[in-house]
């Protein structure tokens, strides 16, 4: 778990980095408008390929869940879309809200979705490790998934019931066998766009590329989300990890593309 161990000791001075954002040009999220996004013919389909044995822990950092893989080969990877290298999974975490009327970062014009699940790659052709790539305009691959209320989601029940033993900030948890393929949804479009993580450091490194159709998960599943806290076990007063999405961004000179017509 490369990707979130070293980096939750390792607070580098963000502004020394050569992606400064205030004022950033390529920040995230961002609304996507279907007027203004634009078919491109030649971006290729997404090449996913998951191995459920690189999945090691799950981990609450105070702001979402992460589930960690063992990022150290490319067993987990993501190739093919807008991207000119191979991606290696490091972690996924989701971002969702207090109701199921908020809690997606990006939106589909204008339209929010309860929840959006954020999987995390680092590019390992160009790069030794995630937080080299990091800090480069092409070092990570985010693929985002928006969550909507429907049928209860087999494969996300899992993760579901180990999130109780995650409840504090700084909790760890083993978590293994898990293939986060299943979360994706069975249609294969996309929309692709260049930005930043939506956390800081913020940093503008991002290819985004946004899943068109949600999955569907219960309620009751997105409840337990809720039932995490943003606070340690030994802070006195305990906060609900709930609306942990950050506002959206201006999208500047960017244009969206999006692989279906
Ligand atoms: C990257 C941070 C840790 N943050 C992330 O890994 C991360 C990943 C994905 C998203 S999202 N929501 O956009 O998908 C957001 C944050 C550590 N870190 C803090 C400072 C810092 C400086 C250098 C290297 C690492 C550093
Ligand atoms: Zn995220």
């Amino acid at each position: 778990a490369g990707c979130s161990y070293k980096l939750r000791h390792q607070l580098h001075p963000v502004w020394q980095s050569p992606l400064s954002v205030p004022g950033g040009r390529r920040q995230s999220p961002i609304n996507i408008t279907l007027r203004d996004s634009l078919h491109d013919p030649h971006l290729k389909p997404l090449k996913i390929r998951y191995d459920p044995n690189t999945c090691t822990q799950i981990w609450n950092n105070g702001y979402s869940f992460l589930v960690e893989f063992d990022d150290s080969t490319d067993k987990s990877t993501l190739s093919g879309g807008p991207l000119l290298n191979q991606y290696r999974l490091c972690q996924f975490h989701f971002h969702w809200g207090e109701s199921n009327a908020v809690g997606s970062e990006h939106t589909i014009d204008g339209t929010l979705f309860p929840a959006e699940l954020h999987l995390v790659h680092w590019n390992s052709s160009k790069y030794k490790s995630f937080e080299e790539a990091v800090m480069e305009g092409d070092g990570l691959a985010v693929v985002a998934v928006f969550l909507k209320i429907g049928k209860r989601h087999e494969g996300l029940q899992k993760l579901v019931d180990a999130l109780p033993a995650v409840r504090h900030k700084d909790s760890v948890v083993e978590f293994t066998s898990f293939n986060p393929s299943c979360l994706l949804p069975t249609c294969l479009d996309y929309w692709t766009y260049s930005g930043s993580l939506t956390t800081p450091p913020l940093t503008e490194s991002v290819a985004w590329i946004i899943k068109k159709r949600p999955v569907e998960v219960s309620h009751d599943q997105l409840a337990v989300f809720r039932s995490l806290l943003f606070t340690s076990a030994d802070e006195e007063e305990q906060k609900s990890m709930v609306n942990n999405f950050r506002l959206q961004q201006p999208l500047m000179n960017r244009t969206v593309r999006s692989s279906f017509s």
